[in-house]
């Protein structure tokens, strides 16, 4: 007979093997295919880093270049796709917004084999900047954007959309970081959907479907969002250590904070929280940031916890004037990289996922006549 697991959610168990990254050695760091992620965010694009994570190895500069065209040439949406964008409300959230968008395009440019599974997943890299900002201007400001521009990266290719204008070069590096930072990590819950639903041997564009709705619930990619929510009603440190004393009285999650598999710290938490206090003093902030960094001290010192790669994230975003609801979409821009690595390791070596249950129902009993129930 199968042996039962102790912990809930599967915690501790290893339920497969990846070459792409490893997370939380010895309590902390992170690594995507042996390269250390804060050398990886100092000194790269996260175009290299996406080329890394999904064909194996950092490119030189002329396939860097060739890959940038390649992506560059893919931005557009297909008219289909943009009419069921325009028929999306504008209260939706963006991440439903990613999730229909994504399985749209499967359906107009699925994956006929998995020869192309390369060049579907490139496609979505490139589109989906278009399909959020797409749906977020038609819907918000009644604009049909050109969702071709010529930006050099992806993150600039979105606050381009967004805003209507160029970024500056602090945004732009600010959006390969964080693209960078949330590329990849392991089996997390996403990531699992995905390997599961390729080991069925369905479609990249179902995998991916999938991703996305399990990024989003606040427990995992969706906590950036709630972060953000909380730290902008605090107004100022003091309110938010006194608010903070009293969430955790209650014994209320507080979003942003933890991980299921760090024990010390998160390493992408001290990268963007450098790049949150260059951007508070780019914006001339006196708030926001400061209320964050008291929120992290308050969580140590009461509860020993850290922050993890979405607390920092939030106000980080906010000082780019990103809406709040478009955070966890840009973690699908960037997770995007590791959901299809994953997906293809899975299926260079793949045996369907099924684990059993240990059944807590009824004994075997007979089922009543309808008048009798
Ligand atoms: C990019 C990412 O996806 S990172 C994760 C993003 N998610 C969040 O920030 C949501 C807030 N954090 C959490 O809910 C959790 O820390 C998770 C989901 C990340 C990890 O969950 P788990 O591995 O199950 O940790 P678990 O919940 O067992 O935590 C252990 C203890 O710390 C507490 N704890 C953990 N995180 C938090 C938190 N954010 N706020 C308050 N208490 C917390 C738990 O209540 C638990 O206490 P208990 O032993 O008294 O019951
Ligand atoms: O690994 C996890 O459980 C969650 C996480 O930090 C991520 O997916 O980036």
């Amino acid at each position: 007979m199968a042996k039962v697991l102790s912990g809930a959610g599967l915690r501790g168990q290893v339920a497969g093997k990846t070459a792409l990254s490893t997370v939380g050695k010895s309590g902390s760091g992170l690594t995507y295919r042996g390269y250390d992620v804060k050398d990886l965010a100092q000194n790269c694009q996260f175009e290299e880093v996406a080329y890394l994570i999904l064909k194996g190895k950092l490119p030189t500069q002329a396939e860097l270049d060739e890959y940038k065209v390649l992506l560059k040439s893919m931005r557009g949406l297909p008219l289909a796709l943009k009419e069921v964008l325009e028929r999306i409300p504008a209260d939706a959230h963006p991440m439903d917004v990613l999730r229909t968008g994504c399985s749209m395009l499967g359906n107009l440019e699925g994956e006929a084999s998995f020869d192309e599974q390369g060049k579907v997943t490139d496609r979505m890299l490139a589109c989906f900047p278009s399909i959020i900002c797409y749906w977020y201007r038609f819907s918000h400001d009644g604009v049909r954007v050109d969702v071709e521009t010529d930006d050099d990266s992806i993150g600039a290719h979105f606050l381009h959309l967004l805003r209507g204008e160029k970024p500056s070069e602090l945004h732009e590096r600010v959006m390969h970081v964080s693209l960078i930072l949330y590329a990849e990590h392991e089996f997390n819950a996403s990531t699992f959907t995905a390997r599961v639903c390729a080991s069925t041997l369905s479609d990249m564009h179902s995998c991916v479907t999938g991703a996305i709705g399990s990024l989003r619930g606040p427990l995992h990619g969706g906590a950036n969002e709630a972060a953000m929510e909380m730290i902008e009603r605090f107004e100022s440190p003091e309110h938010a250590e006194q608010e903070m004393m009293g969430m955790l009285e209650r014994k209320e999650k507080i979003m942003g904070f933890g991980h299921a598999i760090y024990s010390e710290s998160d390493p992408r938490n001290e990268i963007i929280k450098l790049w949150s206090e260059k951007l508070a003093d780019d914006v001339g902030d006196k708030v926001l940031y400061p209320v964050s960094v008291r929120c992290e001290e308050v969580m140590r010192r009461e509860k020993k916890l850290f922050c993890n790669a979405d607390f920092f994230h939030a106000s980080a975003y906010n000082f780019m004037g990103i809406p709040t609801k478009l955070f966890t979409p840009i973690f699908v821009m960037s997770r995007l990289t590791g959901w299809a690595a994953h997906v293809m390791e899975q299926r260079a070596d793949n045996r369907i996922i099924r684990p059993s249950a240990e059944y807590t129902g009824e004994e075997l009993r007979e089922v009543p006549a309808i008048s009798e129930r």
